[in-house]
């Protein structure tokens, strides 16, 4: 398939008139065909009508539509073929099995959120019947459901070129939600998000959608970006990237006259709390398991396990052992950009740098596009000392921080910012001590999970991957799985609404047969 640097505005496909920039080969810093010129404030503008004018009658199609048109989407991706496969390796640096893992995790999203808008739980639709004889006032008729929010702006993200980027789960969820969708492609992966952006542009004019209900449009700089959250039309926006990219953004969207939500996906160190018990009895095969979690996709995962907590002693010494090995084994790995290599460089050098801070082991030296797994280790009380210990470092590499005791871990777990994951590895023994911590580690993260790591979230209905600041800018929401939904959506409330003018979800006949609660219960179907 052919790419042409074309913004996508509704139905239209047409090149930008601002500055152009290239998609660079993440494995050589070689810039690839073709340039893409960045949309002007036209462009957005139009991108933005056009969402708008979509808006009223997207956010009623029927379900069976509505999850049709997803479900377009996910054919459309997945007939684009190798193009799409070899694009996204050559703009990332990222190898096939993780490429067409991602992309069949992309459609399977889009899948899921297609059977979330059949089943209709989402809708929240209630109905409290009236009750005119209630002493000592009769009770009006009130019935519920939660509508589109708006138009939403998604940005991708650079280390997830498939599933959180252009038809992620940002977009499958906004679009599943009844909201138009704007993308500001990262720049990092354009002819990826071009292609992907056609399939979508292509599966509106087949469903017979309004041109409006999906754009995409490209920029060399902020502006456009920065422009999208600003605009009256704008409702949310969905973000996965740096912690300054997300608060810059935050910061827009909350100075409007009618400030908006963003949901940001930023910064996680993603504690792993090792207790005695389990390294006792398999500390170097943890060892191992870790040093695999912390390289995996060069440690370009906001789920990467970056901080490592346990009490000294022979488990751990095996432990440190086993994963120094295995990371001394570890051959460099291509990053996804010049700039994400350079500020993986910089942290890695910062902590290196720390006097009381010593280096375990590191990986085999890398190329200039590449970045070396290293793995440091401090005691606690450094840690503490040092609020700047626990800055991301976006790359393979973890602090492995010596607690004297459990008290010890419970103080680096007090001082820890919110988080995406924590990680416990447990022996039968440890289960007391790890019951103590679980509420803490409740009220920092937004996923507990025993005996694994992290890295490769589940898209499900019972996941979270979300967590208090600045691990997203609303811990109260999820990026991932069917819960995502609920940051587009909101309630409104029908006091005494005539049948004839209700929307469906709430007639008597309930004609699109939502799941609904009549008076708090279940309504029989
Ligand atoms: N925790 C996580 O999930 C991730 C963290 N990162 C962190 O971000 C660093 C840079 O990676 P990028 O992917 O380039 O993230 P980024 O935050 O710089 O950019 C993400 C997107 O937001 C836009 N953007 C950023 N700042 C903006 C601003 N002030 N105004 C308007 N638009 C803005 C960019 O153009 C891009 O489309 C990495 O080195 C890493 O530290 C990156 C990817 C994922
Ligand atoms: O670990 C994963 O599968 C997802 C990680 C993620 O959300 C990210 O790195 O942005």
């Amino acid at each position: 398939m052919t790419l042409r640097g074309e913004n996508l505005i509704g139905a239209e496909a047409r090149r930008g008139t601002e500055a152009a920039f290239r998609a660079v080969e993440a494995a050589t810093g070689r810039a690839l065909e073709p340039d893409f010129p960045g949309a002007d404030r036209g462009d957005l503008d139009r991108a933005c009508a056009l969402a708008e004018a979509a808006f009223d009658t997207f956010r009623e199609t029927d379900p069976e539509a509505r999850a049709g048109f997803l479900e377009a989407i996910a054919a459309n991706i997945l007939d684009i073929g190798d193009d799409l496969v070899t694009r996204c390796m050559a703009e990332t640096g990222l190898p096939r099995p993780r490429i067409e893992g991602e992309r069949a995790r992309t459609v399977g999203q889009l899948r899921l959120f297609a059977g979330v808008v059949r089943e209709g739980s989402y809708v929240e639709a209630r109905i409290d019947p009236a009750l005119p004889d209630r002493k000592p006032l009769p009770r009006p008729d009130l019935r519920l459901r939660r509508i589109a929010v708006g138009p939403v702006a998604v940005f991708g993200a650079s280390n997830f070129p498939l599933a959180f980027s252009v038809a992620g789960g940002d977009t499958a969820s906004a679009l599943a939600a009844g909201c138009p969708v704007v993308v500001k492609a990262h720049p990092a992966h354009p002819g990826t998000s071009e292609l992907v952006g056609r399939a979508i542009q292509k599966a509106v004019a087949a469903c017979g959608l309004p041109e409006g209900t999906f754009s995409l449009l490209f920029d060399a700089g902020q502006s456009i970006g920065q422009g999208l959250v600003a605009d009256p039309r704008i409702a949310a926006v969905g973000f996965t990237g740096s912690r300054r990219g997300g608060t810059a953004l935050m910061a827009i969207a909350a100075g409007r006259p009618s400030p908006i939500p963003v949901y940001a996906e930023m910064s996680s160190i993603n504690p792993v709390l090792l207790f005695p018990g389990a390294l006792a009895a398999r500390g170097a095969a943890i060892g191992k398991a870790f040093a695999a979690s912390l390289t995996l996709g060069a440690g370009q995962f906001c789920t990467n396990p970056g901080l490592i907590l346990a009490l000294p002693g022979p488990g751990l010494d095996a432990f440190l052992e086993a994963a120094g090995a295995a990371l001394r084994e570890s051959p460099a790995a291509t990053m996804l950009t010049p700039g994400i290599q350079r500020a993986y460089r910089e942290a890695v050098a910062r902590v290196a740098g720390h006097a009381a801070v010593t280096r375990i082991a590191e990986g085999a030296e890398g190329g200039a596009t590449q970045g070396r797994a290293t793995l440091f280790a401090a005691d606690s009380d450094v840690f503490l000392a040092d609020p700047e210990l626990q800055e991301e470092m976006f790359g393979a590499s973890g602090l492995v921080v010596r607690c004297a005791d459990f008290a010890a871990m419970r103080a680096v777990l007090e001082r820890l910012e919110g988080q995406l994951t924590a990680s416990l590895h447990l022996a039968p023994e440890d289960h007391a001590a790890a019951r103590d911590l679980l509420p803490l580690l409740e009220r920092r993260v937004g996923r507990i999970l025993v005996d694994g790591f992290g890295t490769g979230v589940e898209v499900a209905h019972a996941m979270v991957h979300g967590g208090p600041y600045p691990a997203t800018s609303d811990g109260r929401t999820t990026s991932v799985g069917s819960l995502a939904i609920d940051r587009f959506l909101r309630p409104v409330s029908y006091q005494d609404v005539p049948d004839a003018l209700l929307p469906a979800a709430l007639q008597a006949a309930n004609p699109l047969g939502l799941p609904r609660r009549i008076d708090g219960t279940p309504e029989r179907r």
